[in-house]
């Protein structure tokens, strides 16, 4: 019930379902190492109060270097696509995923920003009110890996450390032969336990791990709303001005606003 009125959505396909609390991929770089959801949670769901807490939405921004497959992953995620040409993103792009937790309908609003330079202050404009920020790098170019500190600094720049949980993904992972693979991704881990970031390996090319990820990222940012919402009422980046008002077509496009500012750097 919101608002006195019984809310009706439309159902979420199978694998948006999240019934049990998604696994880490590694417990060594990992949000949380517990595999139930936390109990005032589960307490909370049972009384249904998400509906009375407004519970609807994440903002997940996605940041990176160029070519490292930000939009590839988003694709395969959210159409699963995978396009083998490389097609840069002008400044940014976003898809709305519907989930199904804990019986609850909730989404995530996943912000595709550009890698490129010359696009970057149009991209930033939109880091604020991040819930979650997935900084990917590319597994076969290390120099990306490296690139990644920055990008985090850039995008807190916009948002509350408290109120912001962090992924870091290692993607391509079908390029390298396993034994690399373990060598860069021990460098990652390392890299994302100095970020209090959760470390994910994925491949967008196969599907690998990809599901799984964005699986946890949903989980994470329900289970956080929630316990924010419970402690003090409405979580910051719930109902805030970056979220959920997005007409697609109309002059409510937030991309649209933008198409004039394309030369700006
Ligand atoms: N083999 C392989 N190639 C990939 C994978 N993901 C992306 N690519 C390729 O890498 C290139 C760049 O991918 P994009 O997803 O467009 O990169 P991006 O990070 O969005 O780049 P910008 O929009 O410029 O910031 C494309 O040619 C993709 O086909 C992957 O998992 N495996
Ligand atoms: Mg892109």
């Amino acid at each position: 019930m919101e608002n006195g009125k019984m809310q009706f959505s439309a159902p979420v396909s199978r694998d948006r379902v999240i019934s049990k609390f998604p696994k880490w991929y590694t417990p060594q770089a990992c949000l949380q190492t517990k595999d139930h959801w936390h109990v005032r949670v589960k307490t909370a769901c049972k009384d249904r109060a998400p509906w009375s807490l407004g519970m609807k939405m994440s903002k997940v921004v996605v940041v990176g270097d160029l070519y490292v497959g930000k939009t590839c992953l988003i694709n395969r995620f959210c159409k699963d696509l995978f396009d083998r040409d490389y097609k840069a993103t002008i400044g940014v792009d976003f898809e709305i995923e519907r989930f199904q937790l804990l019986g609850f309908p909730y989404s995530l609003q996943i912000w595709d920003t550009a890698g490129q330079e010359k696009f970057k202050c149009i991209a930033s404009t939109y880091y604020r009110g991040a819930q979650i920020i997935i900084i990917v790098f590319d597994l076969a170019d290390i120099r990306t890996l490296e690139h990644t500190r920055q990008w985090l600094v850039e995008a807190m720049k916009e948002n509350e450390p408290r109120s912001c949980s962090v992924f870091l993904i290692g993607a391509k992972r079908d390029l390298l032969a396993s034994a690399e693979c373990q060598r860069v991704e021990r460098d990652a881990i390392k890299m994302a336990a100095d970020m209090r970031a959760e470390f994910w390996s994925v491949s967008s090319k196969t599907g690998e791990n990809v599901q799984e990820c964005f699986s946890r990222v949903a989980a994470v940012a329900f289970e956080d709303s929630m316990l924010q919402a419970l402690q003090g009422g409405v979580p910051s980046h719930i109902g805030s001005s970056d979220l959920i008002k997005i007409d697609r077509g109309t002059a409510g496009d937030p991309r649209a606003a933008d198409e004039n500012r394309l030369t700006c750097c």
